[in-house]
């Protein structure tokens, strides 16, 4: 029979917050849980240094070029979106009789008439809210309970933060300490439906943890050892645990194929409220490791052997992946991803040697950033970022400007996985990779057409999400309980 999948999707999560992957004070036991039981992956890339790219690549198994969700990410009046040509994983789904639904976070647009939400791409069901939860006012909301007020001002002069039922908003502002208790209810209730209608389901539940400003609700709230982050983490660590116990009792374990990871490296510009990307160098907005390679953990009891891989994967790859493992047709376009099956099932070594890396702002004219072949990792350019900013590692800063290298900076991942130490033509590979790295990208890039970019289309400030869209004065008029 076709089996369940869930896709379980964390927002600026870095590679060293799990306690799995080494985190001293995180509390994540269902996620250390999953990775004990099922495949952890060491070299998991996302396709951008952050989110809407990320998430696109995510669901249509193409790098965002392709796709034109560049550069950075979508806001709330964009005018663009995923476009409704894309065919997503819920679309391969889809036709083999699946039930779909997303929960959490979208990002992919809103646009005229809200044509570009989750229903309309192949999700039979979508709660949750369009874009990032800090492009909203937050400073006099909730963020913690009973009143702790979220930590900055987030996004001012926008709609408050939208709550969505399919195509209706529910709630505005989102009551942050209460939201997750309502996703899990909402899942766990679309999971044991869909099983007592004895149809798979794909769900795919991209959570705002823990992106900033982190909330949790009562269940998740000071009881981790790392402050609102950890909470944060904890309560989406929880929702895992609500799952896979609706799985259990629903005796659909091992019928469900259970994949996660995170869109982007970790936000380190918060400091102690931001994440944590362990021994790689920078985070979110940059290409160096620290803001493209992922946690990511492959659980499917009876068919999925624990353990660990240090393989080549990517985000790419689970649109070919989950359709080989329904015997799905494949959308007939150019896919950048591999079938993952030989790694998850019989631990043998990945069909992806390469990973390209792009910056958050993509052009024809610069290209791909940095190449990852196999162990070793050649850098074009280099560049900090704001969100990256605050480290001691002056590197990741905003005003690390822009800068080429020729030839490029080369790394070798595995004896020094923090790029501390570039190799030089005295290394006995040195040559020899760098031609064979100029020759795959070169390879790479002359596939590469880039799609109009949808994010500079601009925005509109009619199309923010307003609950009574007659009232004035907006934006701060659209609020409705
Ligand atoms: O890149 N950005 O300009 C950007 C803006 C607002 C975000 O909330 C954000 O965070 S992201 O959506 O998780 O990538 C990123
Ligand atoms: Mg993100």
């Amino acid at each position: 029979s076709l089996p369940n999948i869930i896709l379980l999707f964390a927002d600026d999560l870095g590679f060293g917050d799990l306690g799995c992957y080494g985190h001293p004070s995180s509390k994540t036991p269902n996620l250390d849980k999953l990775a004990a039981h099922g495949l952890r992956f060491t070299d998991f890339y996302s396709t951008s240094p952050v989110c809407s790219p990320s998430r696109a690549s995510l669901l249509t198994g193409r790098y965002q070029t392709r796709s034109g969700i560049y550069p950075g990410v979508f806001y709330p009046g964009s005018k663009g979106g995923l476009p409704l040509n894309e065919t997503t994983i819920a679309e391969v789904l889809k036709p083999l009789g699946y039930t779909t639904a997303i929960v959490g976070k979208w990002h992919l647009g809103l646009g005229p008439n809200r044509t570009f939400l989750p229903i309309h791409q192949g999700f039979d069901h979508f709660l949750g809210v369009p874009y990032s939860h800090d492009q909203g006012p937050c400073q006099n909301l909730t963020c913690f309970p009973p009143d702790i007020k979220c930590y900055g001002k987030c996004d001012q002069g926008v709609v408050y933060l939208p709550l969505f039922l399919n195509d209706t908003i529910k709630q505005q502002p989102v009551h942050f300490p209460d939201l997750v208790a309502f996703y899990n209810k909402f899942a766990t209730e679309f999971i044991s439906t869909s099983l007592k209608r004895e149809q798979p389901f794909f769900l795919y539940y991209a959570s705002h943890h823990t992106h900033y400003p982190q909330f949790a609700g009562e269940g998740a709230t000071g009881k981790s050892l790392r402050g609102p982050f950890g909470d944060a983490l904890l309560e989406f660590d929880q929702t895992v645990g609500a799952l896979m116990t609706a799985l259990e009792v629903n005796g659909a374990q091992n019928n469900t194929f259970v994949f996660f990871t995170s869109d982007n490296g970790p936000e380190l510009m918060r400091m102690s409220r931001g994440g944590n990307s362990g021994l790689l160098k920078c985070g979110k907005g940059t290409t160096y490791e620290g803001g493209m390679r992922e946690p990511a953990i492959a659980h499917w009891p009876g068919k999925i052997q624990a353990g660990v891989t240090h393989e080549l994967g990517s985000t790419l790859d689970l649109l070919p992946t989950i359709a080989g493992l329904v015997q799905a047709k494949l959308p007939k376009v150019q896919l950048d991803g591999y079938d993952m099956r030989d790694i998850l099932f019989k631990h043998r070594k990945s069909r992806r040697e390469v990973m390209f890396y792009y910056p958050t702002d993509p052009s024809e004219n610069l290209g791909v950033f940095a190449v990852r072949l196999r162990k070793y990792k050649a850098h074009y350019y280099t560049r900090g970022a704001s969100h990256s900013d605050t480290t001691p590692d002056q590197a990741c800063h905003l005003n690390a400007f822009l800068t080429r290298h020729d030839p490029p900076l080369l790394f070798d991942l595995e004896s020094d996985p923090s790029e501390n130490y570039s190799l030089g033509p005295s290394h006995p590979d040195y040559k020899d990779v760098l031609q064979e790295i100029q020759a795959r990208k070169e390879e790479f890039e002359k596939t590469m057409v880039f799609g109009e970019s949808q994010i500079g289309m601009g925005s509109d400030p009619e199309l923010q999400p307003c609950c009574n869209p007659q009232c004035i004065p907006k934006p701060s008029c659209c609020a409705c309980s």
